[in-house]
């Protein structure tokens, strides 16, 4: 099966990511010179594009790795926010920058924030790829922004449906009879 036959639209060609995470990398690595942050991988989604990005960034960093769920197998977040695999690393005192694919009901980013402000992080940032505000149910604002998305359901460059089409090199609008 080709996995591009159940794609409508190309939203963001490879060539687009590649130039967001260029300027994101720039500035994020003007931003934290020096402070040595932990950049957190919120998986699975977040993986094509922490690997990305971190290679934008010529400063010392660290990288670990949350495994958390809200999805399942829908095109709608449940709301419930699951951990699957907790960090490594500890994050007290640390710096924190999440790394996320798409932020878009905020629900993930609100639990993960309250959680990790509990562990005493000393700051905590948020940097997302895209942004898909208009079913924002939470106040989450990421601080650094690849790509803003309209009101369709997005796959690949990490994100799926149904755990498909994660490894799509582009972003694009997965065909509603897909999904329906
Ligand atoms: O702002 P929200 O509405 O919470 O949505 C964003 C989150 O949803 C997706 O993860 P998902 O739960 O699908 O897990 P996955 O990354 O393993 O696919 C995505 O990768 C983000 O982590
Ligand atoms: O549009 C989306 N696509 C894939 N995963 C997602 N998780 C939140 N929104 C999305
Ligand atoms: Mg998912």
């Amino acid at each position: 099966m080709n996995l591009n036959e159940d794609i409508q639209e190309v939203l963001f060609t490879a060539e687009t990511i590649a130039a967001a995470n260029r300027r994101l990398g720039r500035q994020i690595a003007q931003d934290y010179a020096g402070k040595e942050p932990l950049f957190v991988c919120i998986l699975k989604g977040a993986i094509v594009f922490l690997t990305d990005l971190m290679r934008e960034i010529p400063e010392a960093i660290d990288i670990d790795f949350m495994d958390v769920s809200s999805y399942g197998g829908s095109t709608k977040s449940s709301g419930e926010v699951r951990i699957l695999k907790d960090l490594d690393l500890s994050v007290k005192d640390r710096d924190v920058l999440f790394v996320e694919d798409v932020v878009d009901t905020g629900n993930t980013l609100y639990e993960l924030m309250k959680l990790f402000a509990t562990r005493q992080a000393r700051s905590m940032k948020i940097v997302s790829l895209i942004d898909k505000p208009v079913h924002r149910h939470q106040a989450v604002k990421a601080d650094y922004i690849g790509l803003s998305c309209p009101d369709e359901f997005i796959v690949g460059y990490g994100m799926d449906y149904q755990d498909k089409y994660r490894n799509l090199p582009y972003i694009g609008i997965l065909k509603p009879e897909v999904y329906m």
